[in-house]
């Protein structure tokens, strides 16, 4: 049986359609990402998952309960950890005093659990007295999680885990999330960065409450279509992404840091490059560089995207 199903998931705040038809289905011990901008949907598929939120249209089970039934909520409640985006703590309690609440949620206390957060809180054992509040981002985000482990979940909800958090903890964090799942804990993690996504075993592209594609990390780069170069010319990004886009062979130009991502139709390599490079000199560009590259997933996301590439969040600094 899967963890989680959605299965023509809508939900609208008034006129705002938040999610539209969203079906997938997570595998049980699967670390599954939701990749998309902000306002995407992701949250609002968090919690009518978690079942704080009803769906307008559509069903949603996790291990196999139904997310709108009062026998299922129930149940889901038990088995699910969720740790939302925000105000997941409680600022003014010290760091011992919110695990032990959130152990006290659930019928249980810290000692009978301990093992299943022993790695994640040891850093944060020095600070048990002080309050969540004075903490930074990394041990909030350990913290945050450490509450949503206390009563040993199947399955584990996780809403943009590492945003505002630094590199180092953002890297403890992930392999964190290796280690749960290494235990059979089912993990659904949204992110808005894209180097991000390929540490999930398969990940759902979202934009505008709506999925693109699903896939793994490795498909969605071998997916891209048609060869992918990196151009810059002196006298500015500007005018080259403009001759770029006016170039007859161009599938998608785009701006990409101080370079233009460039995806052309299907050719040989050397012949489109050497044809490029021709057509930007007539059109007056000095100091052109070509570039082959690999496509990221945040390139085959663009391509998705099409139109709307400055929705995208970069790679996390
Ligand atoms: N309570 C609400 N009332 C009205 N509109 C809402 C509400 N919650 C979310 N929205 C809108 O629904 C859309 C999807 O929001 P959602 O929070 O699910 O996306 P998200 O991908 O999680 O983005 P974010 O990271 O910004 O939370 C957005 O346009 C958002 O502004």
């Amino acid at each position: 049986m899967d963890a989680l199903v959605l299965d023509h998931i809508s939900k609208s705040y008034g006129p705002v359609r938040a999610v539209r038809d969203v079906s997938l289905r997570v595998p049980r011990g699967e670390l599954f990402g939701l990749i998309g901008p902000d306002g995407a949907g992701k949250t609002t598929l968090f919690r009518i998952l978690a079942t704080l939120l009803l769906p307008d249209a559509g069903t949603a089970t996790v291990a196999g309960h139904d997310t709108r039934t009062r026998q299922g909520m129930r149940a889901i409640r038990e088995l699910l950890g969720y740790m939302p985006g925000r105000f997941s703590l409680y600022q003014d309690l010290t760091v011992a005093e919110n695990l032990d609440f959130f152990a006290a949620l659930f019928r249980t206390t810290v000692p009978a659990n301990y093992e299943l957060i022993r790695d994640i809180y040891e850093p944060l054992a020095p600070f048990r007295d002080r309050r969540a509040g004075a903490l930074s981002g990394g041990m909030k985000q350990k913290l945050a999680l450490c509450c949503a482990l206390i009563h040993k979940p199947e399955v584990l909800l996780l809403d943009e885990p590492t945003t505002g958090v630094d590199a180092v903890s953002r890297q403890e964090f992930w392999q964190v999330l290796a280690q749960l799942k290494a235990r059979g804990i089912t993990i659904l993690v949204s992110t808005p960065y894209m180097d991000e996504a390929a540490r999930c075993e398969r990940v759902a592209l979202m934009q505008e409450g709506q999925v693109l594609r699903v896939d793994t990390p490795a498909a969605l780069q071998a997916a891209y279509p048609g060869p992918l170069y990196a151009v810059r010319a002196r006298g500015g990004l500007y005018p080259l992404l403009l001759s770029l886009r006016a170039y007859p062979d161009t599938r998608t130009a785009y701006a990409f840091g101080e370079e233009v991502h460039l995806s052309l139709r299907p050719a040989p390599p050397a012949a489109a490059e050497a044809e490029l490079r021709g057509y930007l000199a007539r059109a007056g560009h000095a100091g052109v560089q070509v570039r082959r590259l690999m496509p990221t997933i945040e390139d085959t996301f663009m391509e998705l995207l099409g139109t709307r590439p400055a929705a995208i969040a970069p790679a996390a600094p």
